[in-house]
């Protein structure tokens, strides 16, 4: 490590490298002004608010947080054979013209700054490369054995955004690192307190995870990964980067995330925005599939049974089945005269489009509402040739409106009819000949009397809508009209997903390609897969390829391997992850006879450190836990689901701590935790695996059989 900020030597090339961090901001300054200054003279209105428009996103991308530095790393590159030269930063050379993914050997030793966003100067000659250009990829990749023409690594490290320190990699031409000092940046990086939100990994991305993230955007990825090896923070990357990449089509199709609760979005939704990336759409599959107001809860059988895949076939039965055959023949207006239709030709042009409704390409098949206005075309078409052929020569606004006739929409409202997802579906669930029919031969008498309502409901809107019950109107609604697809779709825990909430998001996903991000072993709903082929082949893609992560940069390794002996009995078979980290006091597990006393003094205790705290338990306890807290005195409140902020002390439900971490977590009742639920054990692993540098367990009942053996060893309060 360099020496210190303070230090009795004044350090040159902190010195340097202080002066090129000055340069570097500056130049983020004047690129600025220069955007801000520039004006829309000789174009009209409309081309104007474009331009503005591009202007406001530019000065947005450029706007500088004080906090965070312009750059925060370093390659140096050098002939083969030549040894880098230990000296300030050389004047960066013009890195955009490199080659693509590699630093030139055999040439004048060049140096290049690596930060959140490309920086250039007056003369646009580059001061610091936007971590994504592929010049920078070596800083991700590079090692002793491959160093990719790169002589030394340089990472920085800040007080703010003060530049305090440096470590060095020398890579080409020498020694392999100094082991005292590689990894230290990436041990500090991890365990710096947590204050807020998640933050971004940009300066420490390991080589595995920079393969996720810059995969081809053609290519679709499941990454399977054990608790805390970073497969939030890379999906979120992998947008950022593809957004760099192939920003022109990106910024036409749209890149969506999607993730499991609010409380989790409320956590990440500011990595993307530092990495300069605001237009990403961040969601969770309820507000995807908002189609109706959730007012009620499914019993669980019911909500399993709403999530199954046959419930497509039946909503497609039971929307197509409004569709009835035409009994008599039809007579169009058109120019003041009438035109009659037969009734056979007209059952063809009824079946003829209502085949086109079968294919399975959501592309290419013609939706419901599409297959009634091109209906209404079709018999206005019908029409006009009968004219034509008498000699006559209608317009297309006379065809328009026979199209339009009372005629032609009485005919359509009969054997067409306009429907909506909520009606339609208020209707199967209200009546039990309609469900009957849509589900023969699908679900058993049981199974259908599980989805009808006992009372009919007075309106649509007051019906008792549940969350599965919006997923399966969102179904109906993508039956009805194309849903407009993104070019990129990031899905978060998908191994939680239902079959139909993963048809809704395929559906989202139009040409584009996905990302999918989970952990087998942390499934706890009741469609949890015991392999990837199933969810991925729901979410249209079956051919994606699963990447595992098994490098586990959250949970220190006494913490890690005390969650991971639930692994055989949770997901056995799944290669279990190895912390990198390692602190023999992070884990304490401690018996008592009863909670309040011992919870309050673990938590007074905790607060004496910095960094964030959350004490989760079984949802049912929750609120009492809360209370006993700030009863206290202490800064405790039960986080929710609405995204509202995080308190200080975070009472988490054990059902909402997916995804979320805390540098301490105190996990009350375990016993209570395993059993609230069917997949408890799977719970209970996800919610030890929490911290970041300490888990307190409060037991007073036996923990789960694989948690009690050797336990006494961490037995330290
Ligand atoms: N390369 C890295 N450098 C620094 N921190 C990292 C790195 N990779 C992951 N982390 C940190 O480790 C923690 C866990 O990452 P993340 O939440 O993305 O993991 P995850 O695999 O999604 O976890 P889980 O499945 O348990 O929710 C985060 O604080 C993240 O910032």
């Amino acid at each position: 490590m360099s020496p210190p900020d303070g230090s009795e030597t004044v350090d040159p090339v902190l010195a340097a490298e202080r002066a090129h961090l000055a340069r570097a901001a500056e130049c983020l300054t004047q690129m600025r002004a220069a955007a801000s200054a520039v004006v829309d003279a000789g174009v009209d209105a409309w081309a104007s608010e474009r331009l503005g428009a591009a202007r406001a996103e530019r000065l947005r991308a450029l706007a500088a947080d004080p906090g965070v530095p312009p750059f925060f790393g370093r390659t140096d590159t050098a002939p083969a054979d030549t040894a880098p030269a230990d000296t300030a930063p050389a004047d960066t050379a013009p890195a955009d013209t490199a080659p693509a993914g590699t630093a030139p050997t055999g040439t004048a030793p060049e140096t290049f700054h690596i930060g959140r966003r490309h920086v250039r100067d007056a003369a646009g000659d580059p001061v610091v490369i936007d971590w994504r250009a592929p010049i920078s990829r070596p800083f991700y990749q590079a090692t002793a054995a491959d160093p990719q023409g790169v002589a030394r690594r340089r990472r920085f490290g800040f007080s703010g955004a003060e530049l305090t320190g440096y470590e060095d990699e020398v890579l080409a031409g020498s020694s392999p690192a100094h082991p005292e000092e590689k990894g230290e940046f990436l041990r500090e990086e991890i365990e710096r307190p947590r204050s807020g939100p998640m933050r971004d990994i940009v300066a420490t991305i390991q080589p595995d995870q920079d393969d996720v993230v810059r995969a081809p955007l053609s290519e679709s990825i499941c990454v399977q990964g054990g608790p805390g090896t970073g497969k939030t923070a890379v999906g979120l990357h992998r947008a950022a980067y593809l957004l760099y990449t192939h920003g022109g089509q990106l910024a036409r199709t749209g890149v969506l995330v999607v993730g499991p609760n609010r409380a989790f979005l409320r956590y990440i939704e500011q990595v993307l925005p530092t990495l300069g990336e605001v237009d990403v759409e961040q969601t969770t599959v309820a507000d995807l599939t908002a189609r109706v107001p959730v007012r009620a809860v499914d019993r669980p059988d019911a909500a399993v049974l709403k999530g199954d895949a046959r419930m497509a076939e039946l909503l497609r039965r039971a929307l197509w089945g409004e569709i009835r055959k035409p009994v008599d023949s039809l007579q169009v207006p058109l120019d003041g005269r009438k035109y009659r239709i037969p009734v056979e030709r007209l059952k063809r042009y009824v079946d003829d489009l209502r085949r086109r409704g079968r294919a399975d390409d959501d592309q290419q098949v013609l939706h419901y509402a599409a297959g009634r206005e091109r209906l209404m075309m079709v018999l206005a078409e019908d029409a006009r040739r009968q004219k034509e052929e008498a000699g006559g020569s209608p317009g297309d606004a006379e065809t328009r409106r026979a199209a339009r006739s009372a005629e032609v929409r009485a005919f359509c409202d009969e054997v067409w009819p306009a429907q909506d997802a909520a009606g339609l579906l208020s209707g199967l669930w209200s009546d039990a000949d309609r469900l009957a029919r849509a589900a023969r031969g699908l679900l058993d008498d049981d199974e259908q009397a599980l989805l009808r309502w006992p009372v009919p409901p007075r309106s649509v809107r007051t019906a008792p809508w549940t969350d599965a019950d919006a997923v399966l109107a969102d179904e109906l609604a993508g039956l009805l009209e194309r849903t407009p697809g993104y070019g990129h779709v990031v899905v978060d825990e998908a191994q939680d997903l239902s079959p139909m909430q993963c048809r809704a998001v395929a559906r989202r996903l139009a040409a584009g390609s996905l990302t999918v991000l989970g952990d087998l072993a942390q499934a706890t709903s009741p469609w949890s897969p015991s392999d990837w082929r199933e969810t991925l082949a729901g979410l249209g893609r079956p051919d994606t390829v699963v990447r595992p992560l098994t490098r586990g940069y959250r949970v220190p390794g006494e913490v890690l391997d005390f969650a991971n002996r639930l692994l055989p009995l949770v997901a056995p078979g799944l290669l279990a992850a190895t912390a990198v980290r390692s602190d023999p006091g992070a884990l304490r597990v401690r018996p008592v006879a009863a909670f309040a006393g011992p919870l309050v003094d673990v938590v007074a205790e905790l607060g004496t450190s910095p960094g964030s705290i959350g004490v989760v338990c079984a949802d049912a306890a929750a609120a009492g836990v809360a209370a006993l807290l700030a009863g206290a005195g202490m800064p405790a409140a039960v986080l929710t689901d609405d995204g509202a902020e995080t308190p200080p002390v975070a009472v988490v439900p054990a059902t909402l701590a997916k995804g979320l971490e805390f540098d301490a977590v105190v996990v009350v009742d375990p016993a209570a935790i395993a059993a609230a639920e069917p997949r408890g054990l799977h719970r209970l692993y996800v919610v030890l695996t929490r911290a970041v540098s300490t888990l307190v367990v409060l037991h007073r009942d036996d923990l789960p059989a694989p948690l009690s053996e050797r336990v006494a060893d961490h037995t330290t309060l």
